[in-house]
């Protein structure tokens, strides 16, 4: 179960320790924003987070913009990496020392191959079924400002079910974070969640208006989504079924409305470079700042550092670390290079 390591706690801010790990416990007592918020915790070393949902192979094609029709843009790089939101997370969880599991699907092809090799390279468990279908293939085209779109094919990233979720491995579980998938798939895994008393988080992504998440929705603690999927799900009265719903705002950072509380962080100014996955990074820093009782201002500082370190790099997949987050938290500037 998840090890909580608060390891400085002061009204006064008087903290006499500064090497090693107590570092970012001074720094953040010495910014005007902690001032009223003392308490400095360790990340949340062990959390078992389950993350379930797309397993993906990612074509990453940087243009020097988006053509138009019967135009045509220039390719300046292109690269290839494991994606899908669920595999995405859990990559960053692992770079911030959690348990991460991925339950999901890929074919019985090379992409699939690959997509397990870097999983497991990365520290990440998984539970990926084999499907018939090949492993879906999405091609992201990053323009010159960082910003995504997506062309993709389902492939078989929804080929798992519930059921290959064994009860114990989620009643084991500290926390299951949903990422977009199968409509039926991701409820009966946020009921069964919410029977064993485990917390559901949910980040349904660009597909929100095209399915119907309602009922998963009704299990879930925390709701992410960007500003375009947060006007659909207000729109359709999803707000008001989760008690947590976490807005990302891009390189305005984001606010998390927590019951009648709203909280804000308005972000890093990082240059950025590709914003694929910033969100998946975004949520894994969320997930376990929240889980260490902190004031959440903090834990949307440190998801928002998770974000723009995302976004400082190339590709979906980013290794994030404590250090990197912490130096972003307390300078307020990105490290030279993420
Ligand atoms: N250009 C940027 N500058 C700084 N931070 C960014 C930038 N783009 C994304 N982020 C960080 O990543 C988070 C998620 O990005 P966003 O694009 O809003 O969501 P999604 O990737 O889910 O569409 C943001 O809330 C922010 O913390
Ligand atoms: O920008 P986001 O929402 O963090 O997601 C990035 C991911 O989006 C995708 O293009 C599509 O992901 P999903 O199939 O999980 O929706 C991934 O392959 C890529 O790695």
């Amino acid at each position: 179960m998840l090890v909580r390591q608060l390891i400085g706690r002061t009204l006064s801010g008087t903290v006499t320790m500064c090497a090693g790990p107590f570092r970012s416990v001074l720094n953040m007592l010495h910014r005007p924003q902690w001032e009223t918020a003392m308490i400095a915790p360790l990340p949340a070393v062990d959390m078992r987070v389950i993350c379930a949902g797309h397993v993906n192979w990612d074509v990453t094609l940087h243009v020097d913009h988006l053509p138009k029709p019967d135009g045509e843009g220039r390719i300046t790089d292109r690269s290839q990496s494991s994606g899908g939101s669920a595999s995405n997370a859990a990559v960053a969880l692992a770079g911030l020392d959690a348990d991460p599991l991925v339950l999901g699907s890929v074919g019985r092809d090379d992409h699939g191959t690959m997509a397990r090799r870097e999983l497991a390279a990365t520290g990440v468990e998984t539970l990926l079924i084999e499907s018939d279908e090949a492993t879906a293939v999405k091609y992201l085209i990053v323009d010159e400002n960082g910003d995504v779109a997506v062309l993709g094919n389902d492939g078989a990233n929804e080929a798992f079910n519930a059921s290959d979720l064994p009860a114990e491995t989620l009643a084991e579980a500290d926390h299951l974070h949903l990422t977009g998938q199968n409509p039926t798939t991701a409820a009966t895994l946020a009921r069964d969640a919410a029977a064993a008393d485990v917390p559901v988080s949910f980040d349904p992504g660009r597909r929100l208006p095209y399915r119907d998440y309602s009922s998963v929705l009704s299990h879930a603690e925390i709701l992410f989504c960007n500003d375009r999927e947060a006007d659909h799900a207000r729109d359709s009265g999803l707000f008001e079924t989760v008690p947590t719903v976490v807005v990302k705002h891009g390189d305005c950072g984001a606010t998390a409305h927590i019951g009648d509380q709203t909280v804000t962080n308005a972000g890093y100014p990082i240059e950025s470079v590709d914003t694929a996955g910033a969100g998946d990074a975004f949520a894994a820093g969320y997930l376990l700042a929240s889980a260490q009782e902190t004031d959440p201002e903090r834990a949307l500082a440190v998801a928002n550092a998770c974000g723009a370190l995302a976004a400082q790099s190339s590709g979906a997949r980013t290794t994030l670390d404590w250090e990197s987050v912490w130096e972003l938290v307390d300078s307020g500037q990105p490290p030279e290079t993420a």
